[in-house]
């Protein structure tokens, strides 16, 4: 197998971020941010004496803290900051940005990432066909009882039981209205109509309800609200024709696989994390054994007609650590004295681990069996180079 050297860089100032009691510290603050929101009014009174103000709960909040955003791991290579940077460069410059890319390139970890690095909570929210307008701007949810006081006289009052509709924010409106850092998961695949709503967003400042009576049915777009949207770069073609208004006012950074070393890196973090959170153990994957697996990785997704992303060699390596014991694997692989796996000259275990990986993206159609049987006989067949 050809070692990808023309991409292969020296890493400075690798930062892995995603030791266990920072984990628990964020956890803790995370609870109280919860606690304190269920306590803050929307900001609706009635307006009669005694007064009657809507609660909102700690499950309507969409509002994440930006220290719970910032996905774990994640690794800083120089390749990884260059985006990253110019992510919040253009959110600094009140521009939306949109990452297009092919999947698992890391689009949605760098668009946290970046969301967080503002210091700003984060709201997220995924396209998906069943998304219109209520589902980004809010909708009335049920019936919300509450008690109306008057007082006429000393001693004279007068208790109401009021039902009314209770209105709930979804995600834009929370972040419109807090300032937030919405994350657009996926946008394209949402119905193009649902997203009207988003031009006043961006062209005028103001965020309409459309469905919501009264006053309160349009607000003004907090200043510092900002919004990073995603697509796949094939389903941005093919799923829906987004209106050109709208992607004229967003700017576009094309996210690509990164180098060699830095998905070495990130799949070498994923699985230390891996072994941390079930054994407490450290690393057990050998370098060797990630970077055959990275090295793998990058020339199936050179090879093969389907996509194979930065998830697969994660995935493959996180397999490799538990399946050394797998018939017909111990010809590939064995353990140093310290544990870690070690391939020998048989490549059999790594490409059956691949074809389990791989295989939901072949198999399912007609000639599942076909596409199975071809797909492992490529991944050998590409291991043997
Ligand atoms: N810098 C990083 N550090 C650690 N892990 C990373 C990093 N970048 C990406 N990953 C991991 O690589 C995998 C793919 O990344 P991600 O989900 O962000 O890709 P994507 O482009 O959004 O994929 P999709 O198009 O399928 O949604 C994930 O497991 C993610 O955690």
């Amino acid at each position: 197998m050809a070692e990808d050297t023309s991409r292969k860089r020296k890493v400075r100032g690798r930062k892995i971020r995603g030791d266990r009691e920072a984990k628990q510290r964020r956890k803790a603050r995370k609870k109280l941010a919860r606690s304190a929101s269920e306590t803050k009014t929307e900001g609706e009174t009635s307006g009669k004496s005694g007064g009657t103000h809507t609660q909102r709960t700690s499950e309507d909040d969409p509002l994440i803290d930006p220290a719970d955003a910032a996905p774990e791991p994640f690794v800083e290579t120089d390749a990884v900051t260059a985006v990253r940077d110019r992510i919040t460069g253009w959110l600094a410059a009140d521009q939306p940005v949109h990452l297009i890319g092919p999947t698992g390139a890391g689009k949605t970890a760098l668009a946290l990432s970046a969301a967080a690095a503002r210091g700003r909570q984060v709201v997220l929210s995924n396209g998906d066909e069943a998304v219109d307008t209520s589902a980004l701007v809010g909708d009335y949810s049920g019936g919300e009882r509450y008690e109306e006081h008057d007082q006429y006289v000393s001693g004279v009052s007068k208790k109401t039981q009021i039902v009314r509709d209770r209105w709930v924010d979804n995600p834009l409106s929370v972040a419109v209205r807090e300032g937030a850092t919405l994350v657009y998961n996926e946008f394209s695949r949402s119905d193009p109509a649902a997203h009207n709503v988003l031009l006043s967003v961006l062209e005028e400042g103001v965020l309409e309800r459309p469905g919501k009576h009264g006053a309160g049915r349009s607000i003004d777009v907090h200043p510092e609200f900002r919004v990073i949207f995603t697509s796949n770069d094939v389903e941005y073609a093919g799923v829906h024709q987004q209106q050109d208004a709208l992607l004229d006012r967003m700017v576009g950074v094309h996210v690509d696989y990164y180098d060699a070393e830095t998905e070495r890196e990130i799949v070498r973090s994923h699985v230390s994390e891996a072994q941390d959170e079930s054994t407490g153990d450290g690393q057990t994957v050998s370098d060797e054994a990630i970077e055959t697996v990275v090295d793998a990785t990058r020339t199936l997704r050179e090879e093969l007609p389907i996509v194979v992303g930065t998830r697969t060699a994660i995935t493959a390596a996180k397999g490799l650590s538990v399946f050394d014991d797998w018939d017909g694997g111990e010809a590939a692989v064995g353990r140093t004295d310290g544990g870690q796996i070690q391939f020998g000259d048989d490549d059999d275990l790594l490409a059956d681990v691949l074809t389990d990986v791989l295989g939901p993206k072949v198999a399912g159609s007609e000639t599942e069996v076909d596409g199975m049987t071809s797909l492992r006989s490529q991944i050998s067949e590409v291991l043997r180079d």
